[in-house]
């Protein structure tokens, strides 16, 4: 079990923009993204998805990158799950040492709230919690609104009607262009070295997260594109 209680900041402030390089799976590409300057990364805990990584292969890798690198290196270690309960998202939180967690279900404003309470009762404190909603339309842009108060951030993907996510489809970002929740909020869903610039240019999100579209094959990053992407987006 990995010690996590550490304070890495989800928004820092100091820095333009949040970048999340998300679906990892093999050590070696987490440490390269991570001396890159990724500000997170992602650990896909959906056993359906193909990029899915269990709790013990997510401790191997955050253990052996937090023996490694200094603190300015380590990036937020950030599990994605998809309707999970309350207990195994603590449990792996705190067998994998991870520092966040994405809510990419259905879950309600309440469920954060009480995985907040749940979290610190557990003594997994500064744990951030980020809530992401697939959106089609202004109503899926309304219920943002709710989440403001229980989260950390709020990440905002596009709406899939078979798949939750990693989908690589992009938001219509014209709709997003006066989105302006009362926390920080990220931009995901099919995004790439290729439309990066594009997005910047047109939303004005606090972070960015991409997966799919750097990567060779679910859950194999590569490494050449995720330095593309880094090179416009940080
Ligand atoms: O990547 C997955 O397989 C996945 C599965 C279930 C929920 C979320 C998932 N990924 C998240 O999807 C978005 C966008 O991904 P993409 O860039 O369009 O491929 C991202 O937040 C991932 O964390």
């Amino acid at each position: 079990m990995t010690d996590c209680k550490t304070d890495r900041t989800i928004i820092d402030k100091t820095r333009n923009r949040y970048i999340k390089i998300c679906g990892l799976t093999k050590l070696d590409q987490a440490m390269a993204i991570a001396n890159m300057g990724a500000n997170a990364i992602g650990f896909i805990c959906v056993a359906k998805s193909p990029r899915y990584i269990d709790k013990q292969a997510i401790a191997a890798i955050t253990s052996r990158m937090m023996a490694n690198q200094t603190d300015q290196m380590l990036p937020d270690f950030i599990g994605v799950f998809v309707n999970a309960s309350i207990a195994e998202i603590c449990e792996t939180v705190s067998y994998a040492g991870l520092t966040a967690v994405q809510l990419h279900g259905d879950e309600s404003p309440e469920f954060c709230k009480d995985l907040r309470s749940q979290l610190i009762n557990q003594d997994l404190f500064n744990i951030k919690i980020i809530k992401a909603l697939r959106v089609k339309d202004d109503a899926g842009l309304n219920q943002a609104q709710l989440f403001t108060d229980h989260v950390d951030a709020l990440l905002l993907d596009a709406y899939d009607p078979h798949l939750h996510g990693g989908t690589g489809k992009t938001i219509n970002w014209q709709m997003l262009q006066s989105f302006q929740p009362k926390c920080p909020w990220w931009l995901a869903g099919g995004l790439s070295p290729e439309n990066v610039a594009e997005a910047i240019a047109q939303v004005a999100a606090d972070g960015l997260d991409v997966s799919s579209g750097v990567e060779r094959s679910a859950g194999d990053k590569d490494l050449e594109r995720v330095a593309q992407f880094l090179a416009i987006a940080l």
